[in-house]
Formats: structure tokens, C-alpha cells, sequence
């Protein structure tokens, strides 16, 4: 398969005051044509720099990267006709009709005035935007602003479209809505996708490979049933009526499965191991023969959050705040 991005040792840093903060270390990337790819990391590992490299927003500090066969600091043009980038902040101008803005962009990339008018016409309309269409931007809702800039990255059927954060902000409906538009591009023009995403299970609906960072680093490079079946068990997570019987409870899956993670707190007991509802039927037994009884017993698969767990010990649903700066000053940095 063709490449569509190659990064080798590529780096930024950032320097405030005294402090050097490394957003992205040594990456090396290689993403082929048509692939659909998750960047997935807590707060601050560096997906959003990541993406802004590649889509030449912001100068890496060394190493290099191209993007459909353009390097991103000395071909930045071409690198910006070949993409879609739908970024964290707002990029539509304030006093603009929103129907205007999504024209003008059409045009920028290259589409003449009548084919960006209907394909304006169609976005708006499946993104539910069409009696917004006359609106100034500036008095737009947050989230019909997220779906104008989502029109805006989709307007010209990128080959390559970076997404980041695309969801945040959007009610289920139209999170459901951007699946359907980033799955079309996909099958329809066998387009390249690369998003960030706090959503989980969007991460892991949409991408067939998932590239979890942590500290600027690749800490795991897979397809989401991969990284489950190597990174995380099956969970058996059960209550007892008393402290005794769960610390008792706790004593023998752990004699019995000596893989698994055992973590027990007053009435409850986890357990984590790979085919975990397979021995569900043979604990619960031996849990019988000696005289404890579950109140509750509950079987789940595991998620990328258990991925990223069991590979960094922080979980990725822990608190989030905003960093993001999204300029195109930033370039000449
Ligand atoms: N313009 C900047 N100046 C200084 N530090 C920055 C700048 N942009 C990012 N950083 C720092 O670089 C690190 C990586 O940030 P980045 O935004 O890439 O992370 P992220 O993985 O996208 O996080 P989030 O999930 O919160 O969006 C963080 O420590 C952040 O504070």
C-alpha cells in the first residue's frame, strides 16, 4: 500500500520561562493510504501537537515528516491542498454568513463557485446546519460552530482528513452524524483518516488501528481487538455481604489464577484475566464449596481505557482540560 504519512524522530518542543516541555519525542509514524487511525493519550501526551505538525499549523523542532509525499515544513502548500483538518478551536471568521464561509473555503481548495455551493448546500444540510445557513457565524450555538468547522474540513472530500477532537462538544445525534460522514469518505473516496479522541468506544468503532501515546511517546501501536487481547483481560467484578467473604473470595481466585489481578476493597472484588468468562462458572463453584455466596456478579470485556491502563496505570477517563491553541502564527515558531 502506498504511504500517506511518514514521520522519522519527529519532535517538538515547546519553551515557556525556563522550562522545555517535550509535546512529541522521536515519533515514527507510518500511516498507508486509506488507513483509518485513532491517536489515542490522556491530557497533554501530545496528540494535538502530533497533528498540528502534520498539518504544517506548527514547525517541528527536529526530525522530519511528509504527508502525501510532501515534506511539511518545506512543501507546506501542498501539503494543505492534499488535507481536511478539522482542528479543536474555531476556524470560521465571526462576522461571515456561515453558508458564505463553507463557499469561500470550497473555493479555496480549488472547487469553482457552483460546485461549492452545492456541495455547501449538502453539508449543511446533513449536519443539520440548513436554517442556520444565513446566520452570522459569531451568533452561532458551540455546537453548531463544532459542525460548521466539521462542513469546512469536509467541504472539498479530502483525501486525508486529520480530525481533532471532532466529537467534543456534539450532542449523540450528531456525533453519530460525523461517524457516518468520516465512514462515507472512507468507502466512497477510500480517503486516509487520522483523529484524536477522548471517546472510547468512538476509537474503537471507527479505527481499525490504534496508536496509543503517553509523554510524546508511541507506547502501543495496534488494532483495538489486538490491544485488548495483549494489554487487558476480561473483568469478573464481584460483591460480597461482608468484608470477611470477600477478603476470603479474594484469597482463592488469586491460589487459583495466579495471572490474574486480584484487587479487593471492603465488600467488592476485581478481577482482571485474559478468557475471564471462561472461568466464571468453576470460581463461582469453588466459591460454593466454600461457603461464600456473591451478591453480585458482573462479567465485561475490556475496553481501550483498560488498555491504556494496564499500559500507562493512568486511566484515560480521568479529569480533562482544554490546552489546545489552534494559529496559524504558531508556523513560524
Ligand atoms: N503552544 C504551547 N506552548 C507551550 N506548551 C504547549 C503548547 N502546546 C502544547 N503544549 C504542551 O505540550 C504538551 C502536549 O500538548 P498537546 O496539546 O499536544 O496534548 P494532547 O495530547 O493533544 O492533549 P489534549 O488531550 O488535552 O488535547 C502539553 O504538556 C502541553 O501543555
Amino acid at each position: 500500500m502506498d504511504t500517506m504519512i511518514e514521520t522519522r524522530g519527529l519532535t517538538r518542543e515547546f519553551h515557556t520561562g525556563k522550562k522545555t516541555v517535550t509535546a512529541v519525542k522521536d515519533l515514527d509514524l507510518h500511516i498507508a493510504q486509506g488507513e483509518m487511525v485513532a491517536l489515542l493519550g490522556p491530557n497533554g501526551a501530545g496528540k494535538s501537537t502530533t497533528l498540528r505538525m502534520l498539518t504544517t499549523l506548527l514547525a517541528p523542532t527536529t526530525g522530519s515528516a511528509t504527508v502525501a509525499g510532501h515534506d511539511v515544513v518545506t512543501d507546506q502548500r501542498a501539503v494543505r491542498r492534499a488535507i481536511g483538518y478539522i482542528g479543536q478551536g474555531n476556524s470560521a471568521a465571526h462576522a461571515q454568513r456561515a453558508i458564505d464561509e463553507l463557499v469561500v473555503s470550497g473555493q479555496s481548495y480549488g472547487l469553482s463557485r457552483t460546485q461549492a455551493r452545492t456541495r455547501a448546500a449538502e453539508l449543511m444540510e446533513s449536519l443539520g446546519l440548513s436554517e442556520q445557513a444565513k446566520q452570522k457565524v459569531m451568533t452561532l450555538s458551540g455546537g453548531q460552530r463544532r459542525r460548521l468547522d466539521i462542513a469546512m474540513g469536509l467541504i472539498h472530500a479530502p483525501g486525508l482528513l486529520f480530525l481533532d477532537e471532532p466529537s467534543t462538544g456534539l450532542d449523540p445525534q450528531n456525533r453519530a452524524n460525523l461517524q457516518e460522514h468520516i465512514l462515507d469518505l472512507r468507502h466512497r473516496h477510500g480517503a486516509t483518516v487520522v483523529l484524536t479522541t477522548h471517546y472510547l468506544d468512538e476509537a474503537d468503532a471507527l479505527a481499525e488501528r490504534i496508536v496509543v501515546v503517553d509523554n510524546g511517546r508511541v507506547v502501543a501501536d495496534d488494532t483495538p481487538a489486538a490491544l485488548k487481547a495483549d494489554h487487558a483481560g476480561d473483568r469478573i467484578a464481584l460483591t460480597f455481604s461482608s468484608p470477611g467473604d470477600a477478603s476470603r473470595a479474594a484469597e482463592r481466585a488469586s491460589a487459583a489464577h495466579p495471572a490474574a489481578q486480584v484487587t479487593h476493597t471492603s465488600r467488592a472484588v476485581d478481577i482482571q484475566v485474559a478468557g475471564g468468562s471462561g472461568i466464571v462458572a468453576g470460581l463461582l463453584g469453588d466459591y460454593a464449596q466454600a461457603g461464600i455466596t456473591p451478591s453480585t456478579v458482573e462479567v465485561a470485556r475490556p475496553t481501550l481505557d483498560d488498555v491504556f491502563l494496564s499500559l500507562t496505570g493512568r486511566s484515560l477517563r480521568e479529569g480533562r482540560t482544554d490546552t489546545s491553541i489552534d494559529t496559524l502564527e504558531e508556523v513560524a515558531a
